[in-house]
């Protein structure tokens, strides 16, 4: 059944609170330039129940000054001497992406990547992905969300490194754009230390914006941290996946391996299972303990019919049989015994009025 806050997200994948969480396993750059890796994670990422796999678009000149790409980028995790050379070794051409999608589609998993300027939401369109991704980056270019809103495709939008003022004016924008997006909370460092991830935002952001899908794009060690977003609303979570946490990358420490990937996907199921709805009855599960252990009331003393109960008349015991429940007590008194009841006996529902 659809709502007016579902998020179609891709046909046939409605996000709202109802379903379960969407999943995306985020390759991102972690395919080290190389596509063979890139389909062994798309692989694992689909042995690992993800609901989808993201890659990152740019066109470098279009994402960057050239001073940027100038930048000298000489650390541990660099693939070329300046920012514009690592960028473009780590990047895919068009073909490459539709290659990925094709092998994705065979493997029956979404494939979609984010747009990180108007080029590659251009590229992205054409290539009929089923959403489009705005990283944190683009959250605050508000020319670049104006012209992907204007593909009518759903979208997903993180919101790291922003304040609420600026999510908020995307809210807004968006609201009048192309109303069918998400937001994400997100934490843009890798790995985010624990007390910068202020899950709490989630709430914030359900508050501030009650009539939207809230996801989370997570950068922290471990799986608890997403498990728990999803605990507190989120319907979309996405994090890095890699082959190997120790491989060169600036994201791959963040990420998720295959194993644990997958133990993330099994903890949200089991997780959604138990978050259940809002209703407190005593479970089926219950019955042996209640029987075993659930409390009766019986005579106080040796009580003979016809006079009005009191409450010193009563005591309250794990009693054979089992008779009138213990939360009965107040109701019950004033009220008379129909035969007498030895000293220490249940107190059986028929037998007052
Ligand atoms: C904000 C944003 O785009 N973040 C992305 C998504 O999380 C990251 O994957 C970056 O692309 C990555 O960390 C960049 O690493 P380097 O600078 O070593 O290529
Ligand atoms: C930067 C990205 O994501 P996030 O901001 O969610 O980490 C992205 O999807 O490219």
């Amino acid at each position: 059944m659809c709502s007016a806050n579902d998020f179609v997200i891709s046909p046939g994948y409605v996000i709202n609170k109802n379903n379960p969480c969407f999943v995306i396993a985020e390759i991102g750059q972690n395919h080290q330039g190389d596509i063979q890796i890139a389909k062994q994670l798309i692989d694992a990422s689909k042995a690992a129940g993800a609901n989808c796999v993201k890659f990152q678009k740019s066109c470098l000149t279009e994402k960057f000054n050239v001073a940027a790409l100038n930048r000298p980028y000489t650390g541990q995790h660099s693939w070329g001497k300046t920012y514009g050379e690592h960028k473009k070794y780590l990047e895919f051409s068009t073909e490459d992406f539709k290659e990925l999608q094709s092998y994705a589609r065979n493997i029956g998993i979404i494939f979609s990547a984010s747009a990180m300027d108007c080029v590659s939401v251009d590229v992205l369109h054409d290539m009929d992905v089923p959403f489009l991704k705005i990283g944190s980056g683009d959250t605050n270019n508000f020319p670049l969300l104006e012209y992907a809103a204007t593909k009518n495709r759903p979208m997903v939008i993180s919101t790291g490194m922003q304040d609420l003022e600026t999510v908020r004016a995307v809210y807004t924008l968006m609201k009048k754009m192309n109303a069918n997006f998400s937001l994400l909370h997100c934490i843009s460092s890798y790995p985010v230390p624990v007390e910068q991830i202020n899950l709490e935002v989630i709430n914030l952001y359900k508050s501030e914006f009650p009539d939207i899908q809230i996801g989370y794009s997570g950068h922290e060690l471990g799986t608890m941290v997403s498990v728990a977003a999803v605990a507190m609303g989120a319907r979309i979570v996405e994090r890095h996946i890699t082959l190997d946490t120790s491989w060169k990358g600036t994201d791959h420490k963040s990420s998720l391996t295959p194993v644990e990937f997958s133990k993330m996907v099994q903890e949200i199921r089991e997780l959604e299972k138990a978050l259940g709805k809002p209703e407190k009855k005593r479970q089926p599960s219950e019955l042996d303990c209640f029987m075993k252990l659930g409390k009766t009331l019986v005579a106080g003393k040796y009580l003979k019919q016809g006079i009005p109960l009191q409450k010193e008349d009563i005591k309250i015991k794990v009693a054979d049989p089992k008779g009138c429940p213990a939360e009965s007590l107040n109701s019950i008194l004033g009220k008379v015994l129909i035969r007498d009841v030895e000293e220490d006996e249940s107190i059986m529902e028929d037998n007052v009025v």
